[in-house]
């Protein structure tokens, strides 16, 4: 077949582009690495496209690389909106040996993750996520199928039911109160004003870690506290950052990746006999001596009792710890940010709910029970997983088998993401999707469900993925967000700390998370009477 001058013009340039970004990057290695890209060049050029296939539209893929210098590592929400509107709302990208599928409306949402939740309800892998699951032995990066079912099953109890929620909701609501008087008595959060996320990263770990251990962190300079803290997010640094790349996409650069991926198994190691010396082991020699008689006290309890019968191993024991280290805590703290800093950038939606609060509950504290009577709360909380959601591009789905999505062909074991925060952003879609106005979930979108669970899904609003594989944790996670945005507002005026304006709500994003890039600072303004 003849090749276009202009298509082996582009060739050219590229090839030379990456040889010398590969000289750059790698200067030590031997030329066969770095010259590698005009070695591609011999390559038969007509690897061009789709392969003839019916896969989806998408750019020009071109030997090898695919379309990954095209596009490049940030394949952010906003970024892949900007393909969307040039392939359209189901698109194939071809990134080295991976595919990736990104799905931008609510029908094919439909279709991901209800219609097809089976066909799509796998999750892809790759080098960096391997190390940390240990090839799958976890439930949130699991492939679909018995061993991800067991899983899940043995998590819903001790985790995931209403009676969980009845179970410990007193206990949140004292970690909370907790947090209250802690600002009532810091004199700097009064004036100029405190990076609240600390207080609240404590308070949300001393939530998890009662529900999962019955242990709680005494301050944020408890050394354990601080380990934690440590380990986790060095966890989700090195799984999140898009250095590892190149790797996972080109199998012939792989041998480069060997310090970063010894870092990841050196990481994890450190972390596991963390969890499991100072907390699964204890909980272990107590089941051990416990008679029959005896309550169990605690979701890992349960989970241990699963692992006495021989349904699951100590191995998955340990990635449910991992998992829940991973799934709850940061997300939610990430949704408390969010809403706390657009609440001090909109007084006139934080005074609306503070008299929402004070008619309702009077001089009374808000509890988990209350929650269902505050509208305007709801309200809020939906506005802001919708504007800023946490997971914007949900955990990446995949099929295990060749599958077809609106009407194209999905090759087997592709990555297929949906894009659901531009669902919740889309002009198209919704009245001004860029402002935080919560009324509009008491107004033009009165019938939104998705958030609260139980009714009719939404798709255009799904931060917490639907179907097979959408977030268990959805049961604790909204009383969680619900209870501390009310509580603080009802006792605090939250503003941006003298001379700010306005909090500063940029975003930085990961491989798949979405958070606050700059920690904000609030002042917390004591309120004793009602408004
Ligand atoms: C605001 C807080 C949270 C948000 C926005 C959130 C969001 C999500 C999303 C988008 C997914 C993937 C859905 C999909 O792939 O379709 C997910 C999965 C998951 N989440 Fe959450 N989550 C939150 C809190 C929690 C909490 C508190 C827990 C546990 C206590 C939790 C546990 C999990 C687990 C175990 C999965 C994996 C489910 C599976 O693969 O079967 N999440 N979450």
């Amino acid at each position: 077949m003849a090749i276009s001058m202009a298509k082996l013009a582009t060739f050219t340039v590229l090839a030379l582009a990456s040889t010398y970004l590969l000289k750059s990057l790698f200067p030590d290695q031997p030329p066969l690495v770095t010259s590698l890209p005009l070695l591609i060049l011999l390559f038969p050029f007509f690897s061009f496209g789709s392969g003839g296939s019916n896969v989806p539209p998408g750019p020009i893929a071109f030997p090898v690389f695919g379309n990954w210098l095209q596009v490049g590592n940030d394949l952010n929400h906003r970024n892949l909106v900007g393909m969307a509107k040039k392939y359209g709302n189901v698109f194939l990208l071809r990134l080295g040996v991976r595919n990736l599928v990104v799905v931008s409306d609510p029908e094919l949402a439909t279709e991901v993750l209800h219609t097809q939740s089976v066909e799509f309800g796998s999750r892809p892998r790759n080098l960096v996520w391997d190390i940390f699951t240990d090839n799958g032995k976890d439930m949130v990066f699991t492939e679909y199928g018995d061993h991800w079912r067991k899983m899940r099953r043995i998590m819903t109890l001790p985790f995931f039911t209403n009676k969980v929620v009845q179970q410990y909701r007193e206990m949140w609501e004292e970690e909370m109160d907790m947090v209250l008087r802690d600002l009532r008595a810091d004199r700097a959060a009064q004036t100029e004003g405190i990076v609240v996320r600390r207080r609240l990263q404590l308070m949300l770990y001393n939530i998890m870690y009662r529900m999962m251990f019955d242990a709680r962190f005494e301050s944020v300079s408890d050394p354990l506290f601080q380990q934690a803290t440590r380990f986790n997010s060095e966890r989700s640094r090195l799984a999140q950052s898009f250095e590892y790349n190149y790797g996972d996409f080109i199998p012939i650069l792989r041998p480069f990746l060997k310090g970063y991926l010894n870092k990841c198994r050196d990481l994890q190691s450190r972390r596991l006999a963390f969890f499991n010396d100072n907390y699964v082991e204890k909980r272990r020699k107590l089941m051990a001596a416990r008679d029959g008689s005896s309550k169990l006290r605690c979701a890992m309890d349960y989970i241990l009792e699963a692992e006495m019968t021989g349904e699951i191993s100590s191995e998955n024991v340990i990635y449910i710890v991992e998992n829940i280290n991973v799934a709850a805590i940061e997300t939610t703290l990430w949704s408390m940010e969010w809403a706390i800093a657009e609440l001090a950038n909109h007084p006139n939606a934080q005074k609306r709910l503070r008299k929402e609060l004070w008619d309702v509950l009077g001089d009374q504290p808000l509890t988990e029970t209350n929650l269902p009577r505050l509208p305007y709360l709801q309200a809020v909380v939906k506005e802001t997983l919708r504007l800023h959601s946490p997971i914007p591009l949900l955990v990446p789905h995949m099929n295990l088998d060749e599958a077809k999505l609106g009407g194209f062909d999905i090759p087997k074991r592709t990555k297929v993401i949906v894009n659901a925060w531009w669902l919740g952003n889309n002009p198209e879609w919704w009245s001004k999707p860029e402002e935080f106005r919560p009324e509009r979930f008491l107004e033009e979108e009165r019938e939104v469900e998705a958030v609260v669970g139980g009714g009719k899904v939404d798709f255009r609003l799904i931060p917490f993925g639907v179907g097979r594989r959408s977030c268990p944790g959805i049961i604790l996670a909204l009383p969680l967000l619900g209870l501390i945005v009310g509580k603080l507002v009802k006792e605090f005026e939250m503003v941006p700390p003298p001379g700010v304006e306005k909090i500063d709500v940029t975003e930085k994003g990961g491989q798949f998370s979405l958070h606050i890039a700059k920690h904000s600072t609030i002042a917390f303004h004591p309120i004793n009477k009602a408004p």
